[in-house]
């Protein structure tokens, strides 16, 4: 529920241990919203399982949001915003030796160290992504949350972003649960699928479920995956392409 709206129903799905699961669906099909009951941040009924856990108890979990809405004007650091949560003295009294060394851990497995000096307000929207992901890897999650990852960043970035959830998600063994739009990204980095629509169309592996058919009903076009033959050596890709069906078929 939000707002007093129904937004989700019948969503029954799995996200397996140590997966890279994607949740794809149309613009307000509820993506967003089941993040944030899964988050404890939304009411909802039914219920959402943690197997090993006790009912109603949660895994640690880190979120990367969509967006972050701070003041840019602010004179605050990469390092001193990733060590908010984890000090108790106040920031004018410096960084702790201690905090600083595990916030310039995870900007270095991020890949982002060199960002510890600079201003938060002034980084560009891929170097927050990476500071976003350092501040939620802080909590060593067992389930790392993000939605649409790729959103706001180039083909590029996006690419070399989910290369780094890829390599981390194998040293870190956290399971990775992700919101995102773009379908060549879910079919090179996501092991299992939902796809949702104000409740669950399919789920499972990508190559079963992202079929016309099924990508057909989720967005109401008539889509299908395009698997070039002839890319340059060493890379492979998967793009989807949509068509509205031919006119004298409608
Ligand atoms: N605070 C709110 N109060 C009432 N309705 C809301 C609220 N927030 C979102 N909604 C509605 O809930 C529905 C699902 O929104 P949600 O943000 O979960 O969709 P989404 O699948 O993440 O969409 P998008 O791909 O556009 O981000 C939408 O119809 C939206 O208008």
């Amino acid at each position: 529920m939000r707002g007093g709206l129904h937004i989700l129903d019948a969503v029954s799905a799995t996200v397996p241990r140590g997966s890279c699961t994607a949740i794809v669906g149309p613009n307000g099909a509820g993506k967003t919203t089941l993040l944030l009951a899964l988050l404890g941040d939304l009411p909802y009924l039914g219920r959402i399982d943690f197997p090993g856990r006790a009912e109603g108890q949660r895994p640690r979990i880190g979120y990367v949001p969509q967006k972050l809405d701070f003041d840019r004007g602010q004179p605050i650091t990469v390092r001193e915003f990733l060590t908010l949560g984890l000090q108790r003295r106040p920031l004018w009294f410096g960084v702790a030796g201690r905090w600083r060394r595990k916030a310039h851990d995870k900007l270095a497995q991020v890949q982002a160290l060199h960002l510890a000096s600079r201003r938060l307000g002034a980084l560009s929207g891929g170097e927050l992504q990476r500071v976003l992901l350092a501040l939620a890897l802080l909590q060593e999650p067992e389930l790392l949350v993000l939605d649409e990852p790729e959103a706001g960043v180039d083909f590029h970035g996006g690419f070399i972003f989910c290369e780094l959830l890829d390599s981390l998600r194998k040293e870190q063994h956290f399971t990775q649960l992700m919101v995102s739009h773009d379908l060549s990204t879910i079919t090179h980095h996501a092991t299992h699928v939902i796809c949702l629509k104000h409740g669950v169309v399919a789920e499972g592996p990508p190559k079963e479920v992202l079929t016309p058919a099924n990508l057909g009903i989720t967005f109401g076009l008539h889509m299908g995956l395009v698997k070039p033959d002839s890319l340059p050596s060493g890379l492979t890709a998967c793009t989807a392409t949509c068509c509205n069906p031919p006119r004298n078929h409608a």
